[in-house]
C-alpha cells in the first residue's frame, strides 16, 4: 500500500479530486470533510491509498502528523481564490519544511472558473521557485467538477503521475 496525503485549504477541491480519481466521474456536490476521507485506487502491482485531511482551520493543526507515513504529498489549491493564496502558500511551505524530500504534486484546481489564475501565476503566488532541488515537484492544472473532456484528461494525468511516482518506490 502506497500512501498519498492530500492537503489544501477548505473548499480547494480535495474531495472532488479524490472522487474523480477513484470513480472517473465528476461530482457536483461534496460536503466539507470532517476529519479525514480515504479513497483507494489500484494500480498495476500495488494499491494507492489517498488520504485527505479536512482543510478547515481546526483540522490543519493535525496535518503534519500524517506526513511521515506519506510517499507523496498532493496539495490542492483553488485557483480562483486569490485572497486565499497567502494562507495556502504559508501552510504549504510549513509542510515542506518538515520533509525536504517528500515528492510534491500541486494541483491548480478549478481551472474551469473564469477567474482562475494560470499555472504560471500560481507558481509565483505560492513561491514555488523557492523549493529546493531535492524533491520531485509537479504543478498540474485540474478541474474536478466540470463535466468536460478537459476535466477527464486533467484528472487522468494526475492519476498516472501518482502511479509513476509511486512505482519508483
Ligand atoms: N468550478 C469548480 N468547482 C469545484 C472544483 N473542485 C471542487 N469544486 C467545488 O468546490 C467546493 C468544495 O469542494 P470539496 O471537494 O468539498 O473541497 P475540499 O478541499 O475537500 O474541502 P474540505 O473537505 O472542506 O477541506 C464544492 O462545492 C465543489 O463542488 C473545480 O474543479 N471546479
Ligand atoms: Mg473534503
Amino acid at each position: 500500500m502506497r500512501q498519498v496525503l492530500v492537503l489544501g485549504l477548505e473548499g480547494a477541491g480535495k474531495s472532488s479530486v479524490l472522487h474523480y480519481i477513484s470513480s472517473e466521474a465528476a461530482k457536483d456536490r461534496t460536503a466539507p470533510t470532517q476529519g479525514f476521507n480515504s479513497v483507494q485506487v489500484s494500480a498495476e502491482g500495488f494499491q494507492i491509498d489517498l488520504l485527505e485531511l479536512g482543510g478547515s482551520q481546526n483540522l490543519r493543526f493535525y496535518w503534519n502528523q500524517y506526513l511521515s507515513q506519506a510517499h507523496v504529498l498532493v496539495f490542492v489549491v483553488d485557483s480562483a481564490d486569490e485572497p486565499g493564496l497567502p494562507a495556502a502558500r504559508q501552510e504549504l511551505h510549513w509542510l515542506l519544511a518538515e520533509d525536504p524530500r517528500l515528492p510534491l504534486v500541486v494541483l491548480a484546481n478549478k481551472q474551469d472558473k473564469r477567474d482562475a489564475l494560470s499555472v504560471a501565476e500560481l507558481h509565483r503566488e505560492l513561491a514555488l521557485h523557492t523549493l529546493n532541488g531535492q524533491r520531485d515537484f509537479f504543478l498540474l492544472p485540474t478541474s474536478a467538477t466540470h463535466a468536460a473532456l478537459a476535466t477527464a484528461i486533467s484528472i487522468r494525468r494526475v492519476r498516472s503521475l501518482l502511479v509513476e511516482l509511486l512505482s519508483q518506490l
